[in-house]
This record gives C-alpha cells, structure tokens and sequence, in this order.
C-alpha cells in the first residue's frame, strides 16, 4: 500500500548559523519526503556539520525554521522546550555520530547500549528487551554471544554498526548520520554501507546523510545537495546531480572522485 502525503517529515527553511564573521551556513532550505534519504556532500569547511547540527537540534541557527510534522502538522522544533526536544531525540529522531564512541555508552554492554534505548521508550519486560535487543544485534551483524560486551571489545566497524543497531531499535521517524562511514578501512566502509543500504530499504527510512564520499550518496541517498563555502550550489535527484552537474563546483567535485 503506498500512502500518499502533502505534508513533509521535514521542511527547513532560511537556516543560516554564523561563527562571528564566519559563515556556517546560509540560507539553507529544502523538504524532506517521508521515505526519502537527502545526502548533503561538500568539501571540508562546506558547512556540512554545521547545518547537520542546526537541523538536529544541537546548534541553535541565527536564522530559519526546522519545520518536523508532528500529530499531522508542521512544528517548529526550534521553539520546542527542553524536555520536547528530550522526547522528539529519545523517539521520533536518532542521530548517528561520525565516531561511534560518541553515540554509544562505551562503560555499557552491547545488550543494554541497544536494550536500554527501548526502556527509554517504555518497554518493561526484561526478557522481551534482551530478544529485541538480540535480534538487533543479529541485523547489524553483531553475533548474539557478543551481547554482553562493552563496546570497548569491538573492533571500529562493529561498534559503528552497534551505534545503528542502537539507533534504528526504536523505529524513529528520521535519522540524522554525519559520515557514517569516515575514519573506517575502506573494506569496512564498503561492509558498512551494503548493511545501511540494506536496512534504508527495508525499513524504508527517512535520513539525512552528511558525507564528503560521493560513493556513500550515489548508493544510498534519493536527493543530494551540494554545499560549498557554506551554501547550496546545486540540488536534485541523486543520479541526476551526479550524472550530470550543473554548477561547477559539483562537476569539479564528481571529476575528482572519477579520477581517483
Ligand atoms: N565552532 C566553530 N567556531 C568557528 N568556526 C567554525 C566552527 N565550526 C565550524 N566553523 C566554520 O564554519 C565553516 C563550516 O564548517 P563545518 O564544520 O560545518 O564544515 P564541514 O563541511 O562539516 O567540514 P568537515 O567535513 O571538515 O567537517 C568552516 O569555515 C569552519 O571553519
């Protein structure tokens, strides 16, 4: 059954965050369909980071307006009390770090850091929590007898996947990833992103996906947008923006990758 909607999961609008004279970013807007995975690529200082985190709610922007339909209508998460925004982060959003060590409880086993994210939704019963738990583990390749490790005894990839495991459990309705795959061996990034690709579909997930590697957005993003010096230079259909650029800075973007 396919549901049709007219309203966005997210609709941003204007956002622009200065450091002093510094632009992060300016003037940054564009919808989010439910369903839909938005890649946001650009080099090194694109202002990238700074717009992942105004979205997310970590960095409050000067400037415009992060709109996330709530109960069938808009709301503007910026004006949301603390304790809402507390709530929007433990049920609705999930956020997946570039390091996973900043993502995880590294003093906590692999069981409880996933388990204990869906006490934090309200789930009670000890034995339904440790098979959820488990079988989340199983989907993110974890092996169940590794359970009660801390994620200190995982190798870099693992705990990256333990960190999805922990944030997909409780089924949120957008994901925010900053370079999901960065700071990995490129055999594991690959491992990584065939499990993401797998997991974006089945669960038909609705993400924001900042990365400087175009190989990340051509396989799992829907729309890409191009940042440069802190602004949108070019957005469209994945293939499309990739396949044929229009500014030139995408088309220098995607040349230097094909030559690498
Ligand atoms: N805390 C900060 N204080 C001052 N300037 C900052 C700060 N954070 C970012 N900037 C500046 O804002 C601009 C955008 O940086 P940002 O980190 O968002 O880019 P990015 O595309 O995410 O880069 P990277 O891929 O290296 O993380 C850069 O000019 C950067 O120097």
């Amino acid at each position: 059954m396919t549901t049709v909607t007219d309203t966005p999961l997210l609709r941003v609008r204007g956002v622009t965050k200065r450091y002093g004279a510094r632009l992060g970013c300016g003037d940054v807007g564009f919808d989010l369909w439910p369903g839909e995975v938005l890649g946001i690529v650009g080099e090194s200082g694109s202002g990238k980071s700074t717009l992942l985190s105004c979205l997310a709610g970590h960095l409050e922007p000067d400037a415009g307006e992060v709109l996330f339909d709530m109960d069938g209508g808009l709301c503007d998460t910026l004006r949301l009390s603390e304790p809402e925004r507390r709530r929007m982060r433990r049920t609705d959003w999930a956020f997946v770090h570039q390091h996973a060590r900043d993502g995880l409880r590294m003093g906590v086993s692999a069981g409880g850091n996933v388990g204990e994210r869906l006490m934090a939704v309200g789930a009670r019963n000890y034995g339904d929590i440790r098979a959820r738990a488990a079988d989340w583990l199983n989907r993110v390749e974890i092996a169940a007898e590794r359970m009660d490790d801390r994620p200190t005894a995982f190798s870099g990839g693992m705990q990256q996947r333990l960190q999805i495991a922990r944030n997909l459990v409780t089924g949120p309705r957008l994901v925010f990833m900053d370079e999901p795959t960065g700071g990995l061996d490129v055999s594991v990034q690959a491992r990584l992103l065939d499990l993401l690709r797998g997991l974006v579909r089945e669960m038909g997930l609705s993400a924001v996906i900042v990365t400087h590697d175009l190989a990340v957005v051509r396989l799992l993003a829907d729309r890409l947008m191009v940042m440069k010096d802190g602004r949108v230079v070019e957005q469209g259909l994945t293939d499309q923006v990739l396949d044929d650029p229009q500014h030139g800075y995408t088309q220098l973007l995607v040349s230097s990758v094909l030559q690498v």
